[in-house]
């Protein structure tokens, strides 16, 4: 069995180190002339899987968004979920979940069992009830060729209150959560399954990425106001490590097929330029 960090290595090897975020916002919906209901949900992310689903590595469904329209939004978020995968597609879905062990491991056998028909390539996860309390999905995860991407530096402005809180040991609570996702991608190789979300937003923290040997997913790019300009300053030597995330960006351009894959071409090509400077 693959584990997760092969098979993204693989897909951003084929497709480019790139995440393009399904979050069916009321206002885009509109923008795009559909309603806000489940019709225009399902018409919004099929146009999404269509135009960009052979063509983009990672592809992060914001639940939500799908929750709102209760069981009908599930099932629709169910069904994106199988036509990405199908076209080659990984699916790493937002959901960030967290909770005490035994409610993380009916979390893990929700999304990362593949007998689940909410099975998904990797999961975001919240370490804030202990890191630890999240064993029973990196066990599942490890199991069945599956990640999990925990918060530790998140993009919005009030996170940095409780993530940068210095703990009794004197490291801040995301190098505490850093340190202890570095532990569970020791010596795997291509990289690890279990990554870490760092806002692209947050500027120069001092916290030490370089043991992490798994992927750094950078949200708060495009509507939150970061650019991939940023992302030197942000990761400094672990840029490579970086899976740029986009939603609105991406998604504004829409509803039309080709100038969806023009701007998620656009936003590949920036992250591209940036690493080709060799920051
Ligand atoms: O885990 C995430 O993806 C995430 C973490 C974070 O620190 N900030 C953040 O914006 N996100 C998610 O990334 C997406 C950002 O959307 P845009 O601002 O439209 O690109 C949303 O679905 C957020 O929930």
């Amino acid at each position: 069995m693959e584990t997760f960090g092969t098979r993204l290595h693989r897909a951003v090897a084929e497709r480019g180190p790139l995440c393009v975020g399904i979050d069916p916002h009321p206002g885009l919906l509109a923008r795009w002339g559909l309603e806000d209901d489940v019709d225009g949900l399902e018409r919004f992310v099929r146009t999404v899987a269509e135009a960009l689903g052979d063509r983009v590595a990672v592809f992060k469904p914001q639940s939500a968004f799908f929750e709102r329209f209760g069981s009908r939004g599930v099932a629709i978020l169910e069904s994106t979920i199988r036509q990405l995968r199908d076209v080659g597609a990984l699916v790493l879905l937002d959901a960030k979940r967290g909770d005490i062990g035994s409610t993380v491991a009916a979390y893990a056998s929700a999304y990362l069992d593949p007998s689940s028909p909410m099975y998904v390539d990797a999961l975001t996860a919240s370490p804030y009830l202990g890191v630890g309390s999240l064993a029973p999905m990196f066990e599942t995860a490890a199991a069945h060729g599956g990640g999990v991407f925990v918060l530790a530096l998140t993009s919005n402005p009030e996170g940095a209150e409780v993530q940068r809180a210095v703990t009794s040991g004197g490291r801040t609570v995301a190098q505490l959560v850093i340190d202890e996702i570095s532990q569970l991608n020791r010596g795997a190789e291509p990289l690890g399954s279990f990554g870490l979300v760092v806002g692209a937003t947050i500027g120069d923290t001092g916290h030490d990425l370089s043991r992490v040997n798994g992927p750094l997913l950078a949200p708060g790019l495009g509507a939150q106001g970061a650019t991939a300009a940023d992302l030197p300053t942000v990761f400094g030597p672990s840029l490579s490590a970086v899976l740029p995330s986009y939603s609105r960006e991406v998604l504004n351009a829409g509803p039309d097929a080709d100038a969806l894959r023009a701007a998620a071409a656009r936003v590949a090509a920036d992250f591209r330029h940036i690493l080709a400077a060799g920051h």
